[in-house]
């Protein structure tokens, strides 16, 4: 029977856990307090972040990262991506030699502009092959309803990533497979950034036309940094770019979202970092998806504005004044 290891006890490390066990693969959560990891392994439930939500008998947990390895064919890597680094070096030792480190992350790493997968390999010492990546629209609040939903298993290697989709395919779950891992990152990445920026649009009262044109520049901004990057230009019209842009730009569920619309009503940056009890990615990310298409000589004027909106303190309607008074130009200028 395969077995999968999932590291993150948050809302998209459990439901992606439950979604794993309900495919039939063995499955155990690492956590690291304790109470939670109780609560999951004797009374299948989540409280912290899924307490409404029945977990499946079968999932297991445990505070033992050498417990959860034991055997593992999948490690499922679902902590915030900036503690990643921090985290895999402390597990490593008690890596399989011969596991598949699967990402379920939505960051790049500040100070290095790695995607996960890359501090994935650097970290683990792994050949890319054996790192694959989980990316698509996928909002836990629908999913532990067991509503529809899809989403894409990347890794080079094609096999592998037939394994992990089924690992975690059901009836009322599709994934589908992509080698394209640059792709399938930089859209889960970047679409952070760009919910961040239509949230606050949508916060300061502006219409659809508003968020239907952020979204859609902020899609060339994803496609220009992937063609700079070497992505496929087709994954950004699939599930983990525009799919997962649309989901999360546009729904009441999205913590980016909603963290882009508290400081576009005009709440100050700490009392919205207050207000935010789950990990909003985009919010450190945006830092180094700029620094990284900046290194790769890439525009991408929305993500600059969110920039400067959460962390240097510019008003809104100054970003989207700067915004609309930019040259004009055609619509597929430096794509
Ligand atoms: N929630 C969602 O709808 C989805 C989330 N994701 C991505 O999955 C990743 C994880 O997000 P969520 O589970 O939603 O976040 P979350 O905020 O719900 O949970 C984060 C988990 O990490 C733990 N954690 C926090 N700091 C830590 C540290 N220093 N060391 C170890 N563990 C730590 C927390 O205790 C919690 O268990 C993110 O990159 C997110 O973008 C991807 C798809 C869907
Ligand atoms: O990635 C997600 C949906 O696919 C979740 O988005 P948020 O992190 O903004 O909630």
């Amino acid at each position: 029977m395969t077995k999968a290891a999932v590291f993150g006890t948050g809302s998209w490390g459990t439901t992606f856990a439950m979604l794993l066990a309900g495919a039939g693969t063995e499955t155990i959560l690492w956590g690291r307090r304790a109470e939670v990891v109780e609560a999951i392994d004797r009374r299948h439930v989540n409280p912290d972040y899924l307490p409404d939500t029945v977990l499946p008998d079968t999932l297991r947990a445990t505070t033992d990262p050498a417990e959860a390895l034991d055997g593992a064919d999948f490690v499922v890597l679902a902590v915030p991506s900036q503690t990643l680094r921090g985290n895999l070096t402390a597990w490593k030792p008690h890596l399989p030699p011969e596991a598949v480190l699967v990402s379920l992350m939505k960051g790049i790493e500040l100070g290095t502009t790695k995607r996960m997968s890359e501090v994935i390999c650097e970290v683990a010492e792994v050949p890319q092959e054996r790192v694959a990546v989980v990316s698509g629209p996928n909002l836990v609040g629908e999913i532990v309803l067991g509503q529809p939903a899809a989403t894409v298993v990347a890794c080079p290697d094609e096999r592998v990533a037939e394994r992990l989709q089924e690992a975690c395919h059901l009836p009322w779950f599709r994934a589908y497979t992509n080698p394209d891992v640059v792709g399938v990152e930089l859209g889960g990445a970047v679409k952070n950034v760009i919910a961040l920026a239509v949230g606050v649009a949508a916060g300061m009262g502006l219409g659809d036309n508003v968020g239907a044109m952020l979204m859609t520049r902020g899609l060339a901004e994803i496609s220009r940094l992937g063609a700079a990057l070497g992505a496929d230009p087709h994954t950004f019209a699939g599930l983990a770019g525009m799919g997962d842009l649309v989901a999360t730009c546009t729904s009441p569920l999205s913590r980016n979202r909603t963290f882009g619309e508290n400081l576009g009503k005009g709440m100050t940056l700490e009392e919205v970092i207050a207000a935010t009890k789950q990990t909003a990615e985009g919010v450190k990310s945006c830092e180094s998806v700029l620094e990284l298409a900046r290194k790769h000589d890439v525009e991408m004027p929305i993500t600059e504005v969110v920039v400067a909106v959460v962390h240097d303190g510019m008003p809104p309607g100054e970003a989207g004044m700067l915004l609309m008074s930019r040259s004009p130009k055609p619509e597929r200028y430096g794509v």
